[in-house]
């Protein structure tokens, strides 16, 4: 294989990036990896931060401000003018259906997949089961909303957006009782003691939770052979799956769908996926193996088959 020309200080690589802290912090794992990949000159990285549309967006559910890409619409038109070179996301953000110039080469090694929930002060109880009746639960997606009522139909919940110290900030002001948050998101900030981890088979995850995906020009090649030796070739694969299983259903990451895939010590990948009511009173969940994604569309078909009403019209597809 030719060898790749690597940046330089002089022609730096340039990261574009959401400005949140968390965003930062990822795009800086992203910059170590290629780094350490590639022997770089820490000065052949410039980490380019901007502010997406969501990011604007404070006071509504983004599911209500409607429109597609409300996370990537930014880095995508700074990407395509040429003012970045890799633009790197939380992939659970990122809409499943991507612009064919665009090319999501790279993802990092999924960190911890679950959720952790978060009580303010002088609420007792660190487990759902535990929190004291009616307590408000503020989040901003319905898949939690939903998982919760289901486990817990007494709990009130309400809107709460922002980025992650945001949210802490009005939990500890009295605005909620408890959210939940990502034990990745979390962890990256480097908030190891904030919350209690809840079990994946209690609250399975979103699809593509804790990944943090690269993405280049589909036409740049010089890149695409740069992000493609920091790829974590299982991460990729099992998100891959998740996606594609949200893909066949037309869900995004306003859908009341969890989706979680795992590699089995005899090297299968299990797919487990959930879909939701809207007030969670009503499911659909099962599982499969996956060794492609049509056999993970074929799940989304096959739980789309076997849903209630309530649960299938949400996806018009
Ligand atoms: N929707 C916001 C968002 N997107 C990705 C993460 C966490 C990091 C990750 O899942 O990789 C978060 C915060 C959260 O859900 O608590």
């Amino acid at each position: 294989m030719a060898s790749i020309p690597l940046p330089t200080p002089a022609r730096p690589l340039r990261i574009g990036t959401r400005a949140s802290p968390l965003a930062l912090a990822q795009a800086n794992m992203a910059a170590a990896a290629l780094v350490a990949a590639h022997g770089l000159d820490l000065a052949a990285l410039e980490i380019v931060p901007m502010t997406a549309t969501g990011d604007r967006i404070q006071d509504r559910a983004l599911a209500e401000v409607g429109g597609k890409a409300l996370w990537t619409r930014e880095l995508d038109a700074a990407l395509d003018a040429g003012e970045i070179d890799i633009a790197v996301h939380s992939l659970k953000d990122v809409e499943t259906l991507r612009d064919p110039r665009f090319a999501l080469i790279a993802m990092l090694e999924r960190a911890d997949p679950r959720d952790r929930l978060v009580v303010r002060d002088g609420i007792d109880g660190t487990a759902i089961a535990e929190l004291p009746q009616g307590a408000r639960l503020g989040t901003s997606s319905p898949r939690r909303a939903a998982q919760v009522r289901r486990l817990r139909p007494d709990i009130e919940t309400t809107l709460l957006r922002g980025n992650v110290a945001t949210r802490l900030g009005k939990l500890a002001a009295g605005d909620v009782d408890a959210t939940l948050l990502a034990a990745a998101g979390l962890d990256r900030l480097g908030m190891y003691e904030v919350g209690q981890v809840i079990p994946i088979d209690l609250l399975l995850p979103a699809a593509s939770q804790g990944a943090i995906g690269i993405e280049c020009r589909a036409d740049d090649a010089a890149t695409r052979a740069l992000l493609a030796a920091v790829d974590h070739a299982a991460t990729h694969a099992a998100v891959a799956a998740e996606r594609a299983f949200l893909a066949g259903l037309g869900g995004d990451c306003r859908s009341p769908v969890a989706a979680h895939a795992h590699w089995r010590h005899d090297g299968t990948l299990r797919l487990d996926a959930e879909i939701y009511s809207e007030d969670g009173a009503e499911h659909v969940a099962g599982h499969a193996l996956v060794s492609d994604a049509a056999a993970a569309a074929d799940l989304a078909r096959r739980l789309l088959d076997e849903a209630p009403e309530a649960v299938r019209s949400l996806f018009a597809a």
